[in-house]
């Protein structure tokens, strides 16, 4: 509830909107009520005294009402929408805008399924229930407020069959609203699962083919999606069983009208008109009820995506900009760890443990070690994607975080593991590294990078287009591209994600090259599961369970570590798999 009214502030910009859409409704609500009356007169002034003339003129009337109450009904759609529609996307705006102000920490929380669905599905539930309550909140109470004033007018005789059916139907109304309620909480959370499995689906279709998991994918979907046709199917169940009911009760009520309408009639005392009229009144007063009920359910329903919404627009992100950034014009690429500990999760146990290490700027550093012994982690911490626990980190001899965040990351040029591109073309995945670069600057970074060569042969060269995922790539040119839009900025501190894994071993000296000849004075991280790759490193840092296990220029961990020693031997051809 808190969290729905915290959210109505992004109404005020169309504060206008959401007052003319009622207001109109409320012409509309005028017209439709005045319809019965005006039949009424048709029929007992009218048609029981034959005179056709005023049969004519009240018929008029009743068009002329009718086109007015389309003419409110139109505007108030048209009004209630673009209230309901801009209010809408502001708030995905915003989402959006904060998920890209996560960290990495804050992205693991949610998952990326739940980020989807709060950013499509909750963000519609809220819009739905702004329009609905635009639309319906209004002309609902008013319908059904104006009937009962009218019968009290004009049929007072008939008032009591009101005083009976209407606690009836608003005893019927509490009763269903309130069960559903609960269950569309069930439905949105079955939601999020089947859009968590369709997130993971698409993402990964490729290796469900290789797999051959296609079947079982299709079943663990079947579970999720019965789930959801299951919730949704009890949920609507429950609404639609509303309306028979309220209906029954109606016509219950509609018996006993004619019925004391025709003693009335007999007496004297009332006409047949006035007996119709009541009867459409009753029906008005209905459907006041039903559709108010809807919103309400509707509102109820937007409670909990509003509160998710909320939620992620509260996060607080845990890397934060300095308070007084300094600036990163004319400083060295020199990095210093210094007694570094770091966990992913807080009180977890620590994935790099008292990492200290010094890199001069221009310095080259290869980083080794066992799958999942923290290289990855070690260098994310250089891009502040996450924060040490304790310890320090200084780029250029000062503490990482006293940098701003914008101008730290363009210091570096990150390659990662797994290379990401976007749908676009060659050039704009290039921009994305150093936006307006000239082509010349693209040329050198893809000359740079070992990629000119593949490019130049695609139709289009630069204005090639990568479909999403750039799925239309080889998984090398994919990491060629990659290293071009990390080349392309000039960075200070370049990171080779164990990046070269899908380039040939030429392509790869000649990268190693440029890197000598071109990028001497940036400092240089490549972690690499080769010796090849990083044996001519100014320092090596040997990683095991997190730690450094030693650190020097090969030819001195050839001496030191038994670790480098036997990864060297055994890729060199001397260790023990090549002797088996
Ligand atoms: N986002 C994450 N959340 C929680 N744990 C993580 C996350 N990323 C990595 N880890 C864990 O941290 C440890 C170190 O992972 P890291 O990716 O740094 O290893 P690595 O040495 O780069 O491995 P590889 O050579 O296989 O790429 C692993 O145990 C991994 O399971």
């Amino acid at each position: 509830m808190k969290s729905l009214q915290k959210l109505l502030q992004y109404l005020k910009p169309y504060t206008l909107f959401a007052i003319l859409a009622p207001l109109l409704m409320c012409i509309e609500v005028a017209m439709d009520l005045l319809q019965p009356t005006i039949m009424q007169h048709i029929i007992d002034n009218g048609i029981a005294q034959s005179d056709n003339a005023y049969v004519i003129q009240m018929g008029l009337l009743m068009l002329v009402t009718a086109f007015v109450g389309l003419i409110g009904g139109a505007g108030c759609t048209v009004y209630s929408s673009k209230a309901a529609v801009n209010f809408a996307a502001d708030i995905r705006r915003d989402v959006f805008r904060k998920t890209q102000q996560f960290s990495s920490r804050n992205t693991d929380t949610y998952g990326a399924g739940k980020l989807i669905t709060i950013v499509t599905n909750d963000v519609t539930s809220v819009q739905q229930a702004l329009m609905m309550t635009l639309r319906v909140f209004v002309r609902g109470p008013l319908l059904f407020i104006g009937s009962v004033i009218i019968v009290w007018v004009t049929a007072r005789e008939l008032f009591p069959v009101l005083l009976v059916t209407i606690p009836i139907l608003m005893a019927f109304i509490y009763f269903f609203s309130s069960k559903t309620g609960k269950l569309f909480v069930k439905v949105q959370k079955a939601m999020d699962k089947v859009n968590t499995k369709l997130q993971e689906t698409f993402s990964g279709i490729r290796v469900i083919k290789a797999f051959n998991r296609k079947n079982y994918e299709m079943d663990s979907f079947k579970d999720v999606n019965d789930t959801l046709t299951k919730r949704n199917m009890a949920a609507e169940q429950v609404i639609l069983s509303l309306m028979p009911v309220m209906l029954f009760v109606v016509n219950v009520g509609v018996v006993f009208g004619m019925w004391m309408g025709a003693i009335k009639v007999d007496e004297g005392t009332m006409q047949v008109g006035v007996i119709l009229a009541f009867i459409n009144y009753l029906n008005i007063i209905m459907n006041g009820l039903i559709s108010s009920s809807h919103v309400l359910m509707q509102i109820t329903r937007s409670f909990t995506s509003a509160n998710r919404i909320q939620q992620v627009l509260e996060t607080v992100v845990d890397i934060q900009e300095p308070v007084n950034p300094i600036h990163t014009s004319d400083i060295k690429g020199s990095v210093e760890f210094d007694q570094v500990n770091f966990s992913y999760s807080k009180n977890g146990e620590y994935v790099l443990k008292n990492i200290s290490f010094y890199a001069g700027a221009g310095d080259t550093i290869g980083i080794i070690g066992s799958t999942g012994s923290g290289k990855s982690t070690l260098v994310k911490l250089i891009s502040r994607l996450y924060d040490p626990d304790t310890g320090t980190i200084r780029i250029s001899g000062k503490d990482l975080k006293d940098y701003s965040l914008e101008e730290l990351r363009t210091l570096i040029g990150f390659v990662p593991q797994k290379a990401t591109l976007f749908s676009g073309t060659i050039e704009e995945n290039l921009s994305y590294g150093k936006e307006n670069a000239n082509p010349d600057e693209m040329e050198l970074a893809a000359r740079s990078a070992a990629a000119y060569e593949f490019i130049e042969r695609l139709d289009k060269g630069f204005n090639h287009e990568l479909m999403q995922g750039a799925t239309n790539l080889s998984g090398g040119q994919k990491q060629r591209l990659s290293m071009a839009r990390a080349f392309i900025r000039h960075p200070k501190i370049l990171v080779f994600d164990d990046s070269t894994s899908a380039v040939d071993a030429l392509s790869e000296a000649a990268i190693q090259k440029t890197l000598r000849d071109h990028y001497g004075e940036t400092t240089v991280f490549i972690i690499s599961s080769k010796v090849s790759s990083i044996m001519d490193a100014d320092q090596i840092l040997v990683i095991d369970d997190g730690m450094i296990e030693a650190a020097g220029t090969h030819e001195e961990l050839l001496q030191t570590s038994q670790v480098y020693r036997d990864i060297y031997e055994t890729q060199s051809g001397k260790g023990v798999l090549s002797d088996e």
